[in-house]
């Protein structure tokens, strides 16, 4: 189980989160949603500590996340693999090779420097990009692919780290709705195939109502919505993405009054 209690960062005076506090059981996949700025970034970097928290504290299965330093640093970091917007790949390096660079935490140093990766770890990275129907191109530079391609090899990359958690922060952001679709299936069946929790940012509602058993709505740094998709209503939708509401809920939505978005931050705080 992850636990967040009271996690605030603030960036000079400004808190980008601000005392957010949930717990997430394992095998959940919960979506992030909120406008532009919201801090669901800051919220993810701070869980796999490459943001500092200013206050508050991360627990993972009892362990106190906030407090690990040096090598129980770099093995959580493993434990909760990212996944980032711009896929974050080694271009000129091949697919595979980007892969095992998931293995890394767990390497000696003098294989990681001479890439003396084991053998298991090959098979292992090859079976991560099979699953993705990626085996194909894996002697590829990985700056010959797609942007879908790419983040599927992401997605293997985390993958082969053999997470308990995997972060990921917009990660169809740059892609085309077909490439979406790709990568959510995959989002997904890391989580129902191989029972990994997964917390996803997300901009678009569509489809973090689809993917996700969960959603956590923020504003300003806060969370103001914590449930599942179904009780996510239209206004509350409307409150926490304000002008973008019509753009992420798609053209079917039709435009509401702004009457209702008031009394809605009550019901959505106290959700
Ligand atoms: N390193 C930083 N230094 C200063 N301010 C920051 C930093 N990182 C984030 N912020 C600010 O914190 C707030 C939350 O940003 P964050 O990136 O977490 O939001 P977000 O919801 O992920 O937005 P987006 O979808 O645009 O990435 C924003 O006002 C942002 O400008």
């Amino acid at each position: 189980m992850l636990v967040v209690e009271g996690l605030t960062c603030c960036f000079g005076s400004k808190a980008a989160v601000d005392d957010a506090s949930f717990a997430v059981k394992p095998g959940s996949f919960v979506g992030v949603i909120g406008r532009s700025g919201a801090g669901k970034s800051t919220l993810l970097r701070m869980i796999n500590r490459l943001a500092e928290p200013t206050a508050g504290r991360i627990m993972f299965e009892g362990q106190d996340v906030t407090a690990l330093r040096g090598r129980e640093l770099r093995q959580w970091r493993a434990r909760s693999a990212m996944i980032f917007q711009q896929f974050n790949l080694v271009g000129r390096l091949d697919v595979l090779t980007n892969v095992l660079m998931g293995r890394l935490a767990e390497m000696p140093p003098w294989r990681s420097l001479v890439q003396a990766w084991p053998e298991r770890d090959r098979a292992l990275a090859m079976s991560a990009l099979e699953q993705f129907d990626m085996g194909g191109v894996a002697a590829q530079r990985a700056d010959s692919l797609s942007g879908g391609q790419q983040q599927r090899v992401a997605i293997a990359r985390a993958l082969v780290q053999e997470p308990d958690i995997i972060l990921a922060d917009e990660p169809i952001a740059s892609l085309d709705p077909r490439n979406t679709r790709i990568v959510m299936d995959a989002l997904l069946r890391i989580n129902k195939h191989f029972g990994i929790t997964v917390l996803c940012n997300l901009h678009s509602l569509d489809l973090a109502r689809s993917y996700c058993d969960r959603l956590i709505g923020m504003s300003n740094g806060r969370i103001v919505f914590d449930g599942a998709p179904a009780a996510l209503t239209e206004s509350i939708a409307r409150e926490l993405y304000d002008l973008e509401a019509n753009e992420v809920m798609g053209a079917a939505s039709a435009p509401q009054p702004a009457g209702p978005m008031l009394p809605a931050l009550g019901r959505a705080a106290a959700a």
